[in-house]
């Protein structure tokens, strides 16, 4: 069992933006071990921003990001060492190989291939070469086989194909299963609400909805019409 009592990662009335302006503002959230939670909502409407004033990548202008259950202001790199991991859209070296993006990595390629055998075709090929989906399970593996505590993702699966979507998902929700947290941000809401333990959807830096995904599907038609652009709704169908 994991220690769900303290969360992992928490918004206390988080105000969080760029100069003087707050982009998201008010913010009320919390990861605690083991639970996958999305982070749904329209573009610009301060998702990215979330992950980053939660990860240390920028500073709150009110309230407070709290990391492993204490106000923190620690840069990434810090809280990288205590477990937290930050996967951004194909977080890959281009000029190294797949086999040297998981050494600089620190991840052996037997963990790594262990979580993704399909990358054992392609150690040898440089990453800026390998497929949207390969790039994607090279960057997580490279996060999830270090077993941080913390995982905050950005639009892991942004343009894939819906089975590597799929494959992406099913090893965050196993590395959860394990006693991991992850922050999700994602388009592809149905595919992300078969694995979530609880959704946020934010509109214009608020939080406009929270539930878990069973409570929410009855509001995903509303969801989709209202808060997500179309495109979005097509590509999960
Ligand atoms: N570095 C920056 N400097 C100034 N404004 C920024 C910066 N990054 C983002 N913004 C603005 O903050 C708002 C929210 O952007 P953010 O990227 O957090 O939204 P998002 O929900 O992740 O959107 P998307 O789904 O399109 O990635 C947008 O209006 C954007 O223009």
């Amino acid at each position: 069992m994991h220690d769900t009592d303290v969360p992992l990662i928490e918004a206390r009335a988080l105000s969080a933006g760029y100069g003087s302006r707050p982009v998201v503002r008010d913010l009320e959230l919390e990861v605690r071990p083991g639970e996958v939670v999305a982070l749904l909502g329209p573009n610009g409407a301060g998702k990215t921003t979330t992950l980053r004033a939660l990860s240390g990548g920028l500073l709150p202008m009110h309230g407070e990001a709290h990391w492993l259950g204490e106000p923190s202001r620690a840069p990434l790199h810090r809280r990288a060492r205590q477990g937290l991991a930050y996967v951004g859209e194909r977080a890959v070296f281009t000029r190294l190989d797949t086999a040297d993006n998981l050494r600089v990595g620190r991840v052996t390629t037997e963990q790594a291939l262990e979580l993704f055998p399909e990358l054992a075709k392609r150690l040898r090929t440089g990453a800026g070469m390998l497929s949207g989906g390969e790039q994607q399970m090279l960057s997580l593996a490279r996060a999830l086989c270090r077993a941080p505590r913390m995982l905050l993702a950005d639009e892991l699966s942004l343009g894939l194909a819906p089975l590597v979507v799929d494959r992406l998902l099913r090893a965050v929700r196993e590395a959860a299963d394990r006693g991991m947290g992850a922050l999700l941000v994602e388009q592809h809401v149905r595919k992300v609400l078969d694995i979530a333990d609880r959704v946020y959807v934010l509109h214009r830096g608020r939080v406009t909805m929270t539930g878990t995904p069973a409570e929410l599907r009855a509001d995903l038609d509303a969801i989709e019409s209202s808060y997500l652009a179309e495109k979005t709704i097509h590509a999960t169908d």
